[in-house]
């Protein structure tokens, strides 16, 4: 994909996501991308490689909640695999600090050596496992927790409120949508409370996703 056309596209899909970035993301995102590509080629850290794939189903998609996370000083990523939604959302928002953390060391090495090409500051690779012991396991708690194709609702709900700051919020980006019914149910099993929840549709392929914010009690 050209320069030209990754920027159109990437103008195309903020847009019809309702989102608006800097005009240094389009570049840095392309320097990710490339990154990404060039590290996939030697060690499988996506079976998502197309291009125009990338930008939608990576990009675009960790871009698209934006809306939830902006204000945030703090991100913590669980289960980042190759940065996603971490990498995104930090290049969108240069004030945010984010700790991404997998159980993949070469996920993180990725992450990493990516940041560290993008020159971008505020960005922690860790490799450990999140299993509700954020001091033992060495993972910061963060305003703002959040994940993507990570675990199951319910046990992501019973997970979460360990590593989210008092007055924090968990923030869910879900493939499949729940109904508001079994939101508030999934919520009030774990004590939490639901803030928001959202549709809303990749702008090229049309794929469903949902976002949803909790909070404690
Ligand atoms: C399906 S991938 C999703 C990666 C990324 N969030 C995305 O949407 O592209 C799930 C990731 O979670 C990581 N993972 C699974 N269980 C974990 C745990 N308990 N702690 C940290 N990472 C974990 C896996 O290694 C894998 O990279």
């Amino acid at each position: 994909m050209d320069n030209a056309r990754f920027s159109d596209q990437l103008a195309s899909g903020c847009s019809a996501l309702g989102v608006t970035v800097g005009p240094d993301v389009g570049p840095q995102l392309q320097r990710l991308m490339a990154e990404l590509l060039k590290w996939n080629a030697k060690v499988n850290l996506t079976a998502i490689t197309a291009p125009e794939e990338v930008l939608e189903k990576h990009f675009l998609d960790s871009l698209a909640v934006l809306p939830e996370v902006t204000g945030a000083t703090s991100l913590l990523d669980l289960g980042a695999g190759a940065g996603f939604p971490g990498l995104p959302l930090r290049l969108a928002l240069p004030g945010l600090g984010v700790t991404l953390v997998d159980t993949v060391g070469k996920k993180i090495a990725f992450i990493k050596a990516a940041a560290a090409s993008l020159g971008l500051t505020g960005v922690r690779g860790l490799h450990a496992r999140a299993e509700g012991k954020p001091e033992t396991e060495g993972i910061p708690r963060a305003q703002v927790l959040i994940a993507r194709a990570f675990m199951d609702l319910p046990d992501w709900l019973g997970l979460a409120p360990a590593y989210v700051e008092e007055g924090g919020r968990v923030v869910a980006m879900l493939g499949k949508a729940q109904t508001d019914a079994e939101l508030q149910a999934r919520a009030a099993e774990r004590n939490l409370r639901v803030v928001s929840a959202r549709a809303y549709r990749l702008p090229f392929s049309g794929a469903e996703r949902q976002v949803a914010v909790f909070t404690k009690g």
